[in-house]
C-alpha cells in the first residue's frame, strides 16, 4: 500500500489542480485568481538532526507549506510519516486552503510534514524531533501568519511539546501559535473528536437526501484519531461498524464489530486483526475493505486508497471522505456513474480545522467554551455549509466535490480581487 502511494505521488498535485478547474468551469474567474492559486506560495524545506537515544545523531527530512494567506494565516497540521514528501506536503496544504474556504474560516492553507516513522522512535527521540521541528519553522508559524496543528501520527502530546518549544524561543507563552493541544496547555474541549464529529453531523444532517435513513452499516477503512471517533458517534446512534482496518489488516462482521473490544486493542497497540475469530469477526485484507456490502464507506487513513482499480467494487450508497484526498478523479467519475454519492474531505473532515479555529479564538480571547457550546458552534457551521454545498450541487447538477470547490473558489476570489492589483502575502 506505501508502494502504491508513492508511485502515485509524482502527480499528486497536478491531479489536485484538476478540482480547481473543474469548479472555475462553473464561475466567472479571473485569470489572475488561477494563477495565484495553482501554485505554493512558500514551502521551507530543512533537515532535522536530533540525539537518539543511544548516543548517535540521525536527520530526517521536514517541510512546512504555505499555500496561500489570501483569507487569513494559514492553517493545517504536520503529519509524521515515512512516505511523506514535499509534493504531498504541498497538496495537503492546497487542500487546507480550500478547505477552509468551504468552512468560511478566517484563514489560509498550510501544511506541514516530517518525513519518519514515529513508531519507530522512543517518547524521548519523538519529543527531541517534535522540538528540532519548531525550532527550525519558528520564524515561520506564528498566531498571525502559519498555525500548525495534529495530522497523522501527531497527537495532543506533540502539540502540547511544540507549543512549549515555541515559548521558549519567544520568550512569552503564546498558545494560539498551535491548535489540538492538550486541554491542560490551553487546548479546546472537544478537539480530540472533531475532524469525526465534523463529518458525523454532515451525514446526519444530509441522510435524507443522501438516501441513508435508517440504521446503517458501516465500514472505516484506517482506525486512527477520525477512524475511531466516527465509529464511536455512528455506533452510539445504533448503526452498525461492520468492518475496520488499519495499517496492519482489517477485519469484517456482516452483523456488526464488537467496538469496545477494538478500541480497546487500539487503546493497548495491538492491530485490528487482533480481534480475528471473536464474535464473528474474521480478518480480510485491507484491500478487501472498500468491497464490504454497507451503505456508508468512510475513508479515513491515507490519499488515493480508492481509485479506478477498486472504486467499481464499492457497494455503499455514500463515501464520507475523512481522510484528505482518499478518492482519485478517475474514482470519483466511476461512482458518480453508479450513483455513489462522495461527501468531500474539505468538506467531510472539516471539523478539525473548525475546532482548532475556535481553539485559537478561545486562547487569543483567554476565555474558554464548554464542550457543549463547542458542539454547538460546529454543528451549526457544518450544516450551513453543508447545505449550500448541497445546493449547488443540485442548481448546477454537479458533483457535491465540484460543487465544495465552486463555493470556496467564490470565497477565495473575492478575497484575492479584494486585495487589489499587488495581492499581498506574509513573508
Ligand atoms: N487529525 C485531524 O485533525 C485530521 C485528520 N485528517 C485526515 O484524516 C486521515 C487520518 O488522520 P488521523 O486519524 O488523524 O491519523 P492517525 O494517525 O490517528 O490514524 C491513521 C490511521 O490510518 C491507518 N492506516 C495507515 N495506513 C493505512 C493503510 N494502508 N490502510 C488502512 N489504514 C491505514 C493507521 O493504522 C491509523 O489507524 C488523514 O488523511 C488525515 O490527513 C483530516 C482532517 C483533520
Ligand atoms: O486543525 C487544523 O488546523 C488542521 C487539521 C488538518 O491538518 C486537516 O484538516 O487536514
Amino acid at each position: 500500500m506505501e508502494e502504491r502511494r508513492l508511485m502515485k505521488e509524482s502527480s499528486i498535485l497536478d491531479v489536485a489542480l484538476t478540482r480547481l478547474d473543474d469548479a472555475a468551469r462553473h464561475l466567472q474567474i479571473h485569470g489572475d485568481v488561477l494563477e495565484r492559486l495553482k501554485y505554493p506560495r512558500e514551502t521551507t524545506k530543512v533537515r532535522l538532526m536530533i540525539r537518539m537515544d543511544d548516543g548517535s545523531r540521525k536527520s530526517f527530512l521536514a517541510w512546512r507549506c504555505r499555500y496561500d494567506d489570501t483569507r487569513g494565516p494559514t492553517k493545517g497540521g504536520i503529519r509524521f510519516h515515512p512516505a511523506s514528501t514535499a509534493e504531498e506536503v504541498e497538496t495537503l496544504a492546497f487542500w487546507m486552503t480550500f478547505k477552509c474556504a468551504v468552512m468560511n474560516l478566517p484563514y489560509g492553507g498550510g501544511k506541514g510534514a516530517v518525513q519518519v516513522d514515529p513508531r519507530t522512535l522512543s517518547k524521548a527521540e519523538l519529543e527531541r524531533l517534535s522540538r528540532a521541528y519548531v525550532q527550525a519553522f519558528a520564524r515561520i508559524i506564528g498566531p498571525d501568519r502559519d498555525i500548525p496543528a495534529p495530522d497523522v501520527y501527531t497527537n495532543a502530546m506533540i502539540m502540547g511539546w511544540m507549543a512549549d518549544e515555541y515559548a521558549s524561543i519567544v520568550g512569552q507563552c503564546v498558545p494560539a501559535v498551535i491548535t489540538g493541544k492538550p486541554i491542560a496547555l490551553g487546548g479546546s474541549l472537544g478537539r480530540e473528536d472533531a475532524t469525526a464529529r465534523g463529518g458525523y453531523y454532515l451525514v446526519r444532517h444530509l441522510a435524507r437526501e443522501l438516501g441513508l435513513q435508517g440504521r446503517m452499516r458501516v465500514a472505516v477503512q484506517g482506525f486512527g484519531n477520525a477512524g475511531q471517533f466516527i465509529a464511536s458517534l455512528l455506533a452510539e446512534d445504533g448503526h452498525d461498524i461492520v468492518a475496520v482496518s488499519d495499517s496492519r489488516g482489517a477485519l469484517h462482521c456482516p452483523y456488526g464489530l464488537d467496538l469496545r473490544a477494538l478500541l480497546r486493542a487500539k487503546a493497548a497497540g495491538l492491530p485490528v486483526s487482533a480481534l480475528a475469530g471473536q464474535g464473528g469477526a474474521v480478518a480480510v485484507a485491507p484491500e478487501e475493505l472498500v468491497a464490504v456490502d454497507c451503505d456508508l464507506l468512510v475513508p479515513a487513513a491515507l490519499e488515493n486508497m480508492i481509485d479506478e482499480e477498486n472504486a467499481r467494487r464499492i457497494r455503499a450508497r455514500a463515501v464520507l471522505e475523512l481522510a484528505n484526498g482518499p478518492v482519485t478523479p478517475e474514482a470519483d467519475r466511476i461512482l458518480e456513474q453508479a450513483g455513489v454519492q462522495v461527501l468531500p474531505d474539505i468538506l467531510a473532515n472539516a471539523g478539525g480545522v473548525t475546532v482548532s479555529y475556535f481553539e485559537w479564538v478561545q486562547n487569543r480571547q483567554g476565555f474558554y467554551w464548554t464542550v457543549e457550546e463547542v458542539h454547538e458552534r460546529l454543528r451549526a457551521i457544518v450544516e450551513r455549509e453543508g447545505l449550500q454545498v448541497w445546493a449547488i450541487a443540485q442548481e448546477r447538477r454537479v458533483p457535491l466535490r465540484t460543487a465544495a470547490y465552486i463555493h470556496a473558489l467564490s470565497r477565495l476570489a473575492s478575497a484575492i480581487e479584494a486585495h487589489g492589483t499587488q495581492p499581498f502575502f506574509t513573508s
